[in-house]
């Protein structure tokens, strides 16, 4: 047998001496298998190499690669996986138990399972009899063969052989001694761990707790691992109420991507095992969990999924704290509101303005701008009445920092106007044949005794506004030419109406997202005319440009009044 790599018998050593503690948890990663098979998901051969050595270095302990007899891009990544020299993980191939039409030496899905030459093999095989007579329509004693004859014939191909019993929760509770006897044949057939899988998810975890508990004492010398699904919102809770009742092995995916509601979640189960049993156990090798945010990020850019915003521990929202009596506590000692360190999983706190903060929130925006005030400062009470009635009108500064930023020292008496507004003008036309609309702008401003008129078209209006603005301003501002318009997001607020129409027409939101080449910001517009609501968001981001590159821009100190 070829292993895949061959620098594992350092991690190999220290997780035996781990797993005789019973501490060490494996940590199984199916995130390019059952991971894939969640809805919007499908990964080329390039994607998956980069996730496998992505999770190679986080550490996990095996890599579930694919099916080999399913598709060509799983049998190729076996193939490919040997070129990048993993130095942790080991490649575990998937697939099922044999045919109930034929034999296990001669079936062509077992061959291709050991054709592959992974570290590892992991076959599902039915537990349910619901599932041996309606899915595979055969007897039991026969499933029962098909799964001691397929593990048995796979074991001299393979260093590490695992069984996932598939539906096994269901089908103790249907028929216990039949659930068991699948898993004493996967025994006798040769697999070193035994995964009960809550296939469907409709197990509750004090139901998985209480089971496992049960298959403990009918096969004490069974080595048992989990695979839970998400189906009634409990995968985690499942896991770690197996681990509680004696698994020694964790499947899950990173994010819980997975079939239907997905799968466990390893960016949950990893901290949930590691931070909340007093330090009964590890998962990965030491000092390696602060890398979970960043994985979380990297698979879901891969996947090409936005990244759940709320999402325990790694979610940019896990640690973002909103209510003003939040932030005043977790300023003081942010274990207040915060159930871990976010630095342990490589996340970070952030606070977060709006019509819902305190005095707090503005005295840490102000340490964050290195403008330390005092509580009772003034222009701290006129900031925050200020933000609570722009959000009320619609506006929104969480995301919009920029321009909180400008109002910020505008409000401490920050003054300079870099440019003055005389006219602008934006329009929609449609020429000749050509049915792509032509959007055209011009802009009229004055910078000191300089008057700039200048005229741009553009890909919409926004864009057109964009250029023209900037055209007028780079002569005098020329690092405005390394300004770029990376994101424009608008959205319809029907709940707010303008206080300047008749009270009918609803407002609009734009926020715009900037970069220069060293940093991203955003800015907030809103007004109930489209165009009204870009200008602003638009003069917010190039002042705020000329602002932060602005060497004559410090304030006076402030005393407390
Ligand atoms: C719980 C899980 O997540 S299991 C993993 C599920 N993942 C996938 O199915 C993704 C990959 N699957 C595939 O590429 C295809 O389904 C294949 C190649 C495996 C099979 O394709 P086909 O041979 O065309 O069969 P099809 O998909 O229509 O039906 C599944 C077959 O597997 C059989 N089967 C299901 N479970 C098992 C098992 N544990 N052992 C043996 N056979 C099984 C079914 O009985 C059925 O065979 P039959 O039609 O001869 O009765
Ligand atoms: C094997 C597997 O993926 C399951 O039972 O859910």
């Amino acid at each position: 047998m070829t292993r895949l790599n061959s620098k594992k018998t350092v991690s190999d050593a220290n997780d035996a001496a781990l797993f005789s503690r019973m501490k060490k948890i494996q940590i199984y990663d199916t995130t390019l298998r059952d991971g894939t098979q969640g809805e919007g998901i499908t990964l080329s051969l390039a994607d998956m190499l980069r996730i496998a050595t992505r999770l190679d270095k986080l550490g996990v302990d095996f890599i579930e690669g694919g099916w080999p007899a399913s598709n060509e891009t799983d049998k190729a990544f076996f193939r490919e996986i040997r070129n990048h020299g993993l130095s942790h993980a080991r490649i575990s191939a998937f697939g099922s138990t044999c045919s109930p039409h034929g034999t296990a030496e001669s079936d062509p899905q077992l061959q291709a399972l050991i054709d592959s030459k992974p570290d590892a093999i992991c076959i599902f095989g039915k537990t349910w009899d619901l599932h041996v007579h309606e899915a595979l329509r055969t007897t039991e004693e026969h499933n029962l063969s098909m799964i001691r004859d397929s593990l048995a014939v796979l074991r001299p191909h393979v260093e590490v052989l695992h069984f996932d019993a598939e539906h096994f929760f269901d089908g103790f509770k249907s028929n216990p001694e039949y659930a068991l006897d699948c898993l004493r044949a996967a025994h006798e057939g040769g697999a070193e761990v035994l995964v009960l899988c809550d296939t469907n998810g409709g197990t509750l975890p004090s139901e998985i707790r209480n089971i496992i508990q049960r298959v403990r004492t009918a096969i004490p010398e069974a080595t048992l691992g989990i695979h839970t699904h998400n189906d009634s919102d409990t995968a985690v809770a499942g896991a770690i109420e197996a681990v509680l009742a004696g698994a020694q092995l964790v499947q899950g995916t990173i994010n819980g991507y997975g079939e239907r509601c997905g799968n466990a979640n390893l960016c949950s189960i990893i901290p949930n095992l590691e931070l909340k049993h007093n330090g009964a156990y590890t998962c990965l090798p030491e000092g390696h969990m602060n890398q979970l945010a960043e994985v979380s990020r990297f698979v879901s850019d891969i996947c090409n999924l936005h990244p759940f915003d709320r999402q325990p521990y790694v979610g940019t929202s896990a640690f973002a704290h909103k209510g003003g009596v939040h932030i005043s506590a977790v300023r003081r000692n942010p274990r207040t509101y915060e159930h871990i360190e976010p630095r342990a999983v490589g996340n970070a706190q952030r606070i977060l303005l709006s019509r819902l903060s305190g005095r707090s929130s503005i005295l840490h925006m102000a340490e964050k701008y290195n403008y330390p005030l005092d509580k009772n400062d003034k222009a701290v009470k006129t900031l925050l009445d200020e933000i609570k009635a722009r959000e009320d009108k619609g506006y929104e500064y969480a995301s919009a920092e920029a321009s909180f930023e400008l109002l910020f020292f505008r409000a401490l008496g920050w003054t300079k106007e870099y440019f003055e507004r005389i006219t602008f003008s934006v329009s929609d036309s449609v020429r000749g044949r050509d049915s792509s609309p032509y959007a055209e702008a011009t802009v009229m401003i004055r910078v000191g005794d300089r008057i700039e008129h200048t005229a741009a078209t553009g890909k919409g209006q926004v864009n057109a506004l964009d250029v023209a603005l900037r055209k007028a301003l780079t002569p005098c501002y020329p690092s405005l030419a390394e300004m770029r318009l990376e994101d424009y997001k608008v959205r319809v607020l029907p709940g707010i109406k303008d206080d300047d129409t008749d009270g009918t027409a609803s407002v609009v939101r734009v926020l715009i997202e900037s970069a220069d080449n060293t940093e991203r910001w955003t800015t907030v517009g809103v007004h109930y005319d489209l165009v009204l609501a870009s200008w602003q968001a638009l003069i917010d981001s190039v002042v705020y440009k000329l602002f932060k590159d602005d060497p004559d821009k410090v304030l006076p100190l402030r005393t407390a009044e």
